[in-house]
Protein backbone atom coordinates (compact mmCIF):
# COMPACT_ATOMS: atom_id res chain seq x y z
CA UNK A 1 0.00 0.00 0.00
CA UNK A 2 1.37 3.86 -1.07
CA UNK A 3 0.01 6.58 1.54
CA UNK A 4 0.62 10.21 0.39
CA UNK A 5 -0.58 12.96 2.97
CA UNK A 6 -0.57 16.64 1.84
CA UNK A 7 0.11 19.13 5.06
CA UNK A 8 1.22 21.78 5.82
CA UNK A 9 3.03 19.99 8.91
CA UNK A 10 4.56 16.64 7.28
CA UNK A 11 6.36 17.00 10.58
CA UNK A 12 3.53 15.63 12.21
CA UNK A 13 3.66 12.55 10.40
CA UNK A 14 6.81 11.58 11.77
CA UNK A 15 5.31 9.57 15.00
CA UNK A 16 4.65 6.90 12.09
CA UNK A 17 8.09 5.75 12.28
CA UNK A 18 7.02 4.30 15.11
CA UNK A 19 5.17 0.87 16.27
CA UNK A 20 3.86 -1.53 13.93
CA UNK A 21 3.74 0.73 11.22
CA UNK A 22 7.42 2.00 11.58
CA UNK A 23 7.66 -2.07 10.77
CA UNK A 24 5.42 -2.07 8.25
CA UNK A 25 7.25 0.75 6.89
CA UNK A 26 10.57 -0.55 6.79
CA UNK A 27 9.38 -3.57 5.34
CA UNK A 28 7.91 -2.12 2.12
CA UNK A 29 4.41 -3.19 3.18
CA UNK A 30 3.03 0.32 3.53
CA UNK A 31 4.94 3.30 1.95
CA UNK A 32 4.09 6.65 3.86
CA UNK A 33 5.25 9.49 2.53
CA UNK A 34 4.14 13.05 3.98
CA UNK A 35 4.05 16.24 1.18
CA UNK A 36 4.10 19.81 2.60
CA UNK A 37 2.05 21.36 0.56
CA UNK A 38 4.15 25.10 1.20
CA UNK A 39 6.20 22.99 -1.13
CA UNK A 40 3.56 24.15 -4.10
CA UNK A 41 3.28 27.61 -3.41
CA UNK A 42 5.65 30.18 -5.02
CA UNK A 43 5.23 33.42 -3.28
CA UNK A 44 7.95 34.61 -1.00
CA UNK A 45 5.22 34.15 1.90
CA UNK A 46 4.66 30.55 0.66
CA UNK A 47 0.98 31.43 1.15
CA UNK A 48 -1.83 28.42 1.17
CA UNK A 49 -4.34 30.40 2.30
CA UNK A 50 -7.06 33.61 1.35
CA UNK A 51 -10.55 35.13 2.63
CA UNK A 52 -13.57 33.22 1.72
CA UNK A 53 -15.53 35.00 -0.95
CA UNK A 54 -19.28 35.52 0.47
CA UNK A 55 -17.25 36.93 3.71
CA UNK A 56 -17.24 35.74 6.92
CA UNK A 57 -14.73 34.76 9.54
CA UNK A 58 -11.13 32.42 9.17
CA UNK A 59 -9.56 31.90 5.91
CA UNK A 60 -9.91 29.21 3.15
CA UNK A 61 -7.18 27.26 1.71
CA UNK A 62 -6.20 27.83 -2.00
CA UNK A 63 -7.01 25.80 -4.95
CA UNK A 64 -3.75 26.26 -6.72
CA UNK A 65 -1.19 24.70 -4.58
CA UNK A 66 -3.57 21.81 -4.15
CA UNK A 67 -3.86 20.87 -7.56
CA UNK A 68 -0.17 21.37 -7.86
CA UNK A 69 0.28 18.99 -4.93
CA UNK A 70 -1.80 16.92 -5.84
CA UNK A 71 -1.26 16.27 -9.38
CA UNK A 72 2.69 16.09 -8.57
CA UNK A 73 1.41 12.61 -6.63
CA UNK A 74 -0.74 11.27 -9.00
CA UNK A 75 0.18 12.92 -12.08
CA UNK A 76 -2.07 15.37 -14.15
CA UNK A 77 -4.83 12.34 -15.43
CA UNK A 78 -7.04 10.16 -14.22
CA UNK A 79 -6.20 8.03 -11.48
CA UNK A 80 -6.94 4.65 -9.49
CA UNK A 81 -5.60 6.52 -6.07
CA UNK A 82 -8.26 7.03 -3.86
CA UNK A 83 -8.43 10.75 -2.33
CA UNK A 84 -9.39 10.91 1.46
CA UNK A 85 -9.89 14.32 2.41
CA UNK A 86 -10.95 14.42 6.50
CA UNK A 87 -13.68 16.61 6.98
CA UNK A 88 -16.53 17.04 9.71
CA UNK A 89 -18.58 16.99 6.46
CA UNK A 90 -17.70 13.72 5.72
CA UNK A 91 -19.30 10.19 6.09
CA UNK A 92 -18.24 8.91 9.33
CA UNK A 93 -15.11 6.71 9.85
CA UNK A 94 -15.71 3.16 10.92
CA UNK A 95 -13.50 0.04 10.92
CA UNK A 96 -15.78 -1.05 7.59
CA UNK A 97 -14.22 2.14 6.15
CA UNK A 98 -10.69 0.94 7.82
CA UNK A 99 -11.04 -2.30 6.26
CA UNK A 100 -11.95 -0.24 2.64
CA UNK A 101 -8.73 1.85 2.95
CA UNK A 102 -6.86 -1.46 3.69
CA UNK A 103 -7.82 -2.75 0.11
CA UNK A 104 -6.95 0.13 -1.27
CA UNK A 105 -3.41 -0.05 -3.57
CA UNK A 106 -2.88 4.22 -3.39
CA UNK A 107 -4.14 6.51 -0.73
CA UNK A 108 -4.10 10.16 -1.36
CA UNK A 109 -4.91 12.31 1.88
CA UNK A 110 -5.34 15.89 2.05
CA UNK A 111 -5.07 17.11 5.27
CA UNK A 112 -7.23 20.96 5.49
CA UNK A 113 -6.93 23.54 7.71
CA UNK A 114 -8.29 27.00 8.67
CA UNK A 115 -11.79 27.09 7.26
CA UNK A 116 -11.05 24.09 5.06
CA UNK A 117 -9.55 24.01 1.29
CA UNK A 118 -11.36 25.46 -1.70
CA UNK A 119 -14.51 23.40 -2.71
CA UNK A 120 -13.35 22.96 -6.75
CA UNK A 121 -10.08 20.72 -5.70
CA UNK A 122 -12.70 18.13 -4.28
CA UNK A 123 -15.04 18.50 -7.55
CA UNK A 124 -11.88 19.01 -9.89
CA UNK A 125 -10.23 15.56 -8.64
CA UNK A 126 -13.79 14.21 -8.41
CA UNK A 127 -13.62 14.43 -12.57
CA UNK A 128 -10.11 12.27 -12.28
CA UNK A 129 -10.74 9.83 -9.74
CA UNK A 130 -12.12 8.14 -6.45
CA UNK A 131 -12.52 11.02 -3.44
CA UNK A 132 -14.22 10.49 0.14
CA UNK A 133 -14.91 13.07 2.49
CA UNK A 134 -14.90 10.95 5.68
CA UNK A 135 -15.42 12.42 9.43
CA UNK A 136 -13.00 11.22 12.31
CA UNK A 137 -16.30 12.31 14.75
CA UNK A 138 -18.71 15.45 15.43
CA UNK A 139 -16.15 17.80 17.15
CA UNK A 140 -14.15 20.46 15.76
CA UNK A 141 -10.42 19.73 15.10
CA UNK A 142 -7.89 22.46 14.05
CA UNK A 143 -6.76 20.53 10.42
CA UNK A 144 -7.13 16.96 9.05
CA UNK A 145 -3.85 15.68 10.14
CA UNK A 146 -4.92 14.04 13.64
CA UNK A 147 -7.94 12.65 11.52
CA UNK A 148 -5.54 11.25 8.87
CA UNK A 149 -2.88 9.68 11.69
CA UNK A 150 -6.41 7.93 13.02
CA UNK A 151 -7.29 6.28 9.67
CA UNK A 152 -4.05 5.49 8.69
CA UNK A 153 -3.18 3.34 11.86
CA UNK A 154 -6.96 1.71 11.56
CA UNK A 155 -6.27 1.05 8.06
CA UNK A 156 -2.52 0.03 8.37
CA UNK A 157 -2.68 -2.59 10.65
CA UNK A 158 -5.53 -4.55 8.56
CA UNK A 159 -2.91 -5.20 5.83
CA UNK A 160 -2.08 -8.29 5.58
CA UNK A 161 1.44 -8.48 7.22
CA UNK A 162 1.59 -5.69 9.41
CA UNK A 163 -0.18 -7.07 12.64
CA UNK A 164 2.15 -10.30 13.16
CA UNK A 165 -0.95 -12.41 14.60
CA UNK A 166 -4.07 -12.09 12.23
CA UNK A 167 -5.95 -13.73 15.24
CA UNK A 168 -5.13 -11.04 17.15
CA UNK A 169 -7.86 -8.90 14.56
CA UNK A 170 -10.32 -11.01 14.73
CA UNK A 171 -11.36 -10.38 18.35
CA UNK A 172 -11.81 -7.00 18.70
CA UNK A 173 -13.98 -3.62 19.13
CA UNK A 174 -16.36 -2.77 16.08
CA UNK A 175 -14.67 -6.48 13.87
CA UNK A 176 -18.15 -8.30 14.70
CA UNK A 177 -20.43 -5.56 15.15
CA UNK A 178 -19.88 -5.47 19.12
CA UNK A 179 -17.42 -4.38 21.43
CA UNK A 180 -14.59 -6.04 22.73
CA UNK A 181 -15.46 -8.20 26.30
CA UNK A 182 -13.43 -7.11 29.33
CA UNK A 183 -9.49 -8.44 29.35
CA UNK A 184 -7.31 -10.24 32.60
CA UNK A 185 -4.04 -10.47 32.65
CA UNK A 186 -1.72 -11.96 36.09
CA UNK A 187 -2.33 -11.80 38.74
CA UNK A 188 -5.53 -13.78 39.67
CA UNK A 189 -6.28 -11.40 42.45
CA UNK A 190 -5.15 -7.41 42.59
CA UNK A 191 -6.06 -5.02 45.09
CA UNK A 192 -9.17 -7.22 46.08
CA UNK A 193 -10.31 -7.59 42.63
CA UNK A 194 -10.26 -10.86 41.16
CA UNK A 195 -10.39 -12.40 37.69
CA UNK A 196 -13.85 -13.38 36.73
CA UNK A 197 -13.32 -17.68 37.78
CA UNK A 198 -14.30 -18.56 34.32
CA UNK A 199 -11.42 -17.82 33.02
CA UNK A 200 -9.48 -19.69 34.95
CA UNK A 201 -11.54 -22.76 34.41
CA UNK A 202 -10.01 -24.35 31.33
CA UNK A 203 -13.02 -24.91 29.96
CA UNK A 204 -12.77 -22.92 26.80
CA UNK A 205 -16.70 -23.69 25.45
CA UNK A 206 -17.29 -21.99 29.08
CA UNK A 207 -15.27 -19.20 28.22
CA UNK A 208 -15.98 -18.26 24.80
CA UNK A 209 -19.90 -18.20 26.14
CA UNK A 210 -19.31 -15.60 28.97
CA UNK A 211 -17.13 -13.24 26.48
CA UNK A 212 -19.62 -13.14 24.19
CA UNK A 213 -22.47 -12.32 26.75
CA UNK A 214 -20.01 -9.95 27.91
CA UNK A 215 -19.54 -8.46 24.24
CA UNK A 216 -23.82 -8.28 24.16
CA UNK A 217 -24.20 -6.46 27.61
CA UNK A 218 -21.24 -3.92 27.27
CA UNK A 219 -22.45 -3.38 23.51
CA UNK A 220 -26.15 -3.12 24.91
CA UNK A 221 -24.96 -0.40 27.82
CA UNK A 222 -22.44 1.48 25.96
CA UNK A 223 -23.60 1.32 22.41
CA UNK A 224 -27.02 0.08 21.86
CA UNK A 225 -27.30 1.38 18.52
CA UNK A 226 -25.37 -1.28 17.36
CA UNK A 227 -27.59 -4.17 18.56
CA UNK A 228 -30.37 -1.74 16.36
CA UNK A 229 -32.00 -1.11 19.90
N1 LIG B 1 -13.98 17.07 12.80
C1 LIG B 1 -12.97 17.45 11.86
C2 LIG B 1 -12.54 18.80 11.82
O1 LIG B 1 -13.13 19.69 12.68
C3 LIG B 1 -11.56 19.20 10.92
C4 LIG B 1 -10.98 18.26 10.07
C5 LIG B 1 -11.38 16.92 10.10
C6 LIG B 1 -12.38 16.52 11.00
N2 LIG B 1 -12.78 15.12 11.02
O2 LIG B 1 -12.24 14.31 10.19
O3 LIG B 1 -13.66 14.73 11.84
Amino acid sequence: MRVDIVTIFPEFFSVLDLSLLGKARQSGLIEVTAHDLRDATHDRHRTVDDTPYGGGAGMVMKPEPWGEAIDGIVGDGASDALLVVPSPAGEPFTQQIARELAAEQHLVFACGRYEGIDQRVVDHYATRMRVRLISLGDYVLNGGEVAVMAMIEAAGRLVPGVVGNPESLVEESHEDGLLEYPSYTKPASWRGLDVPPVLLSGNHGAIAAWRHEQQIERTRRVRPELLGE
